[in-house]
């Protein structure tokens, strides 16, 4: 039987959850096609803010890759607006004056930001926060201008009014209410939170209503309706949003905020759908990802023909993502004439809890400070506990919390993750059902995790607690060493998200088994760190030996001493201080090296700085993970065969990339001619000129696994080539493990999805940016060494007993 066409307008967080539900259900009955907007794979749009705020890339926030709509033989049309619809005729057009037919069509276009309608509202400089462009945006402002004015101090305000604060900019917010977070926090809590922000350097400016933006092309600032102003180089909108309904209202389905739709998420016209953001269900658009995930379980099996009851609406939880800020709420706020209320401040920690009680059962809570009980609270809100036989202290505190571990004395119904609506149970049953021994899989199999992130360190303790003693063994499978059970992945996420600066910090946030670490985790966290941020200060004592000491040391315990030869070209100025230094310090070998420089072998400890100063050259990085050499073949200035200035390149890579830290050495070679005389075939990136232009080779490796290069491009300028080899490289920085090859790393990536993320323009555009900053950081090692005393009394003075 042919398959049913299935078309959804909209390629976000709702919707594809949706999709993923279908496709578990019945992954045989429809043939979809997706069309999205944005020019984006489906994205965690709830991670923008940590986007900004600097905690995690765009490339970290992906959901379903490319691979994955391929895989599920999924058409998704990307940078593709659907404009109209003929209900009748069962079919959608596109801004492309696409058309494609349906059986069945889903709306799942989300909601855009409010903007108040004010003069000025239209100039530059004014944006929402709603998606990777409107990040971009904030992020590029923040590096030419100082000032942002943050408008509405809710959830979404109070995000992007960190993450500007981050970014360096000075921040102001001004919210319309007497208190921040007034739909979800009473006047208390509210207090807490605005000190907490005020001491993290934001401002405020309460009770404050925008009646104008002033400035000529670009806004300079906000006019109040008091008549105050305030100076503003960056206006970010976040008072709230509205469901894109427009196009359903056109051909006449049915809207009031959302699109109106039934408990099986039906709109009034046959066969049409609606889920998410756009949907308004019993008089409610959520604006939530939990609840929408309800939605989508429920739309996915009513369309495969599965018995559902049907979606019955959703009490929600909140969560603000600020460091620092540690608050929840949920269900009702305010006390009211019939409820009776917890109440437990600790001013001086900095705790706040209210419970809200109505005929003996929990009907709203809003915590500060301390958050530990929101899970259990929210559960007996939500299952309509009866409480007449609990204390208040009971309320507020589980019973044995002393004596057992959370998770050990966790019912299995509570919820683990509120973002998903996964409990404990599910967890443990999966775990069992599966052999899951990570969080990721237990994401992959039970969506636990795959959104705000928060419940991920629980997830890890219910693993641990299920798994026992076959935990450690499994888990050691991918930890990064024998100190921790985490991954690569798993560090590097609460790097980010718990925003840890150095080793030290990683070790004991993180709970390593050994304080100090190992020869594996500290240098492999040294590399994460200065990954993450690129103005990372390196930690020395964390590296290996060899790049401690800039200099590799060899069996008999001296030294070698490689200079850099950028493109392994050298001139007989460089030559006589080679010679010159050899004989002064009766060096005992002088070789060619492989990557077409001269070493100098058997150097005594206590001679480095002296002939690193004699020769005054730069580290040619030997002993590095990092830029090894650009191999060169003579090329067209002398070789008669040459049709490109390989030399003239492989020096230009060289001197734009040499001392960057990356997972594992890197090596280049540049032939120009296929003769292919610098060997470019195994290097990492290997450049080869053809008539007319280079080819790009990747991932190819000389050593003990010996690879050929995989042709990747075929470009035409030399500046085409410079700007792959940046985004390679910074994307291989970035995704790749410690000590992981090329070779390896494109293996386990997959080479198809690599240049999909780096045919991204925006993709594309952050890394290099990333790529820039990292470059700046760095020092030639060598010349500090000498100007250091320090340093040179640490690391190169022979020590006596
Ligand atoms: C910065 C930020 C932080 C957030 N933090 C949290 C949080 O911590 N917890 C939480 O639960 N929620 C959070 N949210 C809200 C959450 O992200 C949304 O509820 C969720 O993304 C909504 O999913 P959706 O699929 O309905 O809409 P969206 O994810 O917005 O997807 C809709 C997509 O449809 C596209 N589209 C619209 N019209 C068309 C058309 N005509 N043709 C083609 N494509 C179209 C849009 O471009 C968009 O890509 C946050 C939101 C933001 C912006
Ligand atoms: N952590 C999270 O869960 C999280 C984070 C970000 C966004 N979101 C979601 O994104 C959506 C948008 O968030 P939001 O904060 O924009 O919406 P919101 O409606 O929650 O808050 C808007 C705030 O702006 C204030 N406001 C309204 N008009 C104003 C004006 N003219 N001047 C100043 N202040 C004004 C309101 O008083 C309100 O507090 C919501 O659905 C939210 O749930 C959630
Ligand atoms: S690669 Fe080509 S141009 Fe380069 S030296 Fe060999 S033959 Fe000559
Ligand atoms: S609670 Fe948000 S992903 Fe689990």
């Amino acid at each position: 039987m042919d398959k049913q066409k299935l078309v959804m307008i909209g390629n976000g967080m709702a919707g594809v959850r949706a999709i993923e539900e279908i496709l578990r259900e019945n992954p045989n009955l429809y043939d979809i096609t997706i069309f999205g907007q944005e020019p984006h794979p489906n994205y965690n749009r709830i991670q923008l803010s940590t986007v900004l705020q600097g905690d995690t890339t765009v490339n970290d926030i992906i959901l379903n890759d490319w691979k994955w709509y391929e895989n599920n033989n999924i058409r998704l049309f990307t940078g593709e607006s659907v404009i109209d619809l003929d209900l009748k005729k069962k079919y959608v057009r596109t801004d492309k004056d696409r058309v494609v037919v349906y059986d069945k069509l889903i709306f799942a276009t989300g909601s855009s930001p409010l903007m108040i309608p004010i003069p000025g509202v239209e100039k530059q400089g004014i944006t929402g926060f709603r998606d990777i462009s409107d990040c971009e945006t904030m992020i590029n402002c923040s590096e030419q201008y100082k000032n942002a004015v943050v408008i509405g101090g809710g959830l979404l305000g109070l995000e992007a009014a960190k993450g500007l604060t981050n970014l360096g900019m000075s921040v102001k917010v001004v919210h319309l209410m007497p208190y921040l977070m007034e739909r979800q926090l009473d006047a208390t809590a509210s207090t807490m939170l605005k000190q907490e922000l005020e001491r993290q350097g934001i401002s405020f400016l309460m009770e404050k209503q925008t009646v104008e933006i002033t400035g000529e092309k670009r806004v300079s600032g906000l006019r109040f309706k008091d008549g105050s102003t305030v100076d503003a180089d960056l206006v970010v909108m976040a008072i709230g949003i509205l469901p894109n309904k427009a196009l359903a209202e056109q051909v006449g389905i049915d809207a009031n905020r959302g699109i109106i739709v039934n408990d099986f998420m039906k709109t009034n016209s046959k066969d049409v759908y609606a889920i998410g953001e756009c949907a308004e269900h019993r008089g409610i658009a959520y604006g939530l990802v939990a609840p929408l995930y309800e939605q989508a379980k429920v739309l996915a099996k009513h369309i495969c023909n599965k018995e559902t009851e049907g979606y019955q609406g959703s009490v929600t939880g909140t969560q603000l993502k600020v460091a620092g800020v540690d608050l929840y709420s949920a269900g009702e706020i305010e006390s009211g004439p019939d409820t009776k209320a917890i109440r437990v401040e600790n001013e001086y920690e900095g705790v706040y809890k209210k419970v809200l009680i109505r005929d003996n059962q929990v009907v709203g809570t809003v915590l500060y400070g301390e958050t530990a009980e929101s899970t259990r609270l929210f559960r007996m809100l939500t299952q309509k506990e009866d409480i007449s036989q609990m204390t208040s202290l009971s309320i507020l505190q589980p019973a044995g919390e002393a004596e057992e571990s959370d998770v050990a004395s966790m019912p299995d119904e509570e919820l683990v993750c509120g973002c998903n609506g996964v409990s404990k149970g599910t967890i443990v049953e999966a775990i069992h059902a599966q052999n899951l021994t990570t969080v990721n899989e237990v994401g992959a199999c039970t969506n636990a995790g795959r959104s705000c992130g928060r419940c991920k360190p629980m997830i890890g303790e219910i693993l641990e607690h299920t798994l026992g003693d076959s935990f450690d063994s499994s888990q050691q499978k991918e930890a990064i060493c024998g100190c921790t059970t985490l991954s690569r992945e798993e560090v590097v996420t609460e790097i980010r998200a718990k925003g840890l600066t150095n080793v030290k910090e990683v070790m004991n946030v993180l709970d390593w088994e050994n304080d100090e670490g190992c020869s594996k985790c500290n240098p492999a966290l040294n590399y994460y760190l200065g990954m993450v941020y690129p103005e990372y200060k390196d930690e020395r004592v964390a590296r290996l030996v060899n790049e401690k000491m800039h200099a590799n040391i060899q069996k008999d315990g001296t030294y070698s001493v490689v200079p850099r030869m950028y493109g392994g070209v050298t001139t007989a100025e460089d030559l006589k201080k080679l010679a010159e230094v050899a004989t002064k310090y009766d060096v005992p070998l002088v070789k060619l090296t492989g990557g077409q420089r001269i070493g100098l072998f058997g150097i005594k400890k206590e001679n480095l700085t002296a002939i690193w100063e004699e020769l005054d050259m730069p580290s040619g990085y030997a002993y590095g993970k990092t830029l090894r050499t650009v191999k060169t073949c003579v090329g067209k200035t002398f070789c008669r065969f040459g049709t490109q200035d390989s030399m003239g390149l492989g020096i230009e890579l060289e001197k734009k990339f040499e001392r960057i830290d990356t997972p594992h050495k890197f090596k280049m070679g540049v032939s120009a001619c296929p003769r292919n005389c610098a060997e470019a075939g195994i290097k990492d990136i290997g450049i080869v000129g053809v008539d007319g232009g280079w080819e790009i080779y990747v991932a190819g490796n000389g050593g003990t696994d010996l690879r050929a290069g995989d042709l990747v491009y075929t470009v035409k300028t030399k500046e085409e080539v410079i700007e792959f080899a940046s985004v390679f490289l910074q994307y291989y920085r970035e995704t790749g493990t410690y000590l992981e090859r090329t070779s390896k790393w494109v293996e386990r990536m997959g080479l198809e999805n690599i240049k999909k993320v780096l045919e991204d323009e925006t993709q594309r555009t952050l890394l290099l940016e990333r790529l820039d900053k990292t470059l700046a950081r760095y020092n030639e090692p060598w010349k500090e060494a000498i100007e250091n005393d320090e340093i040179k009394e640490k690391y190169y003075q022979v020590t006596t007993y």
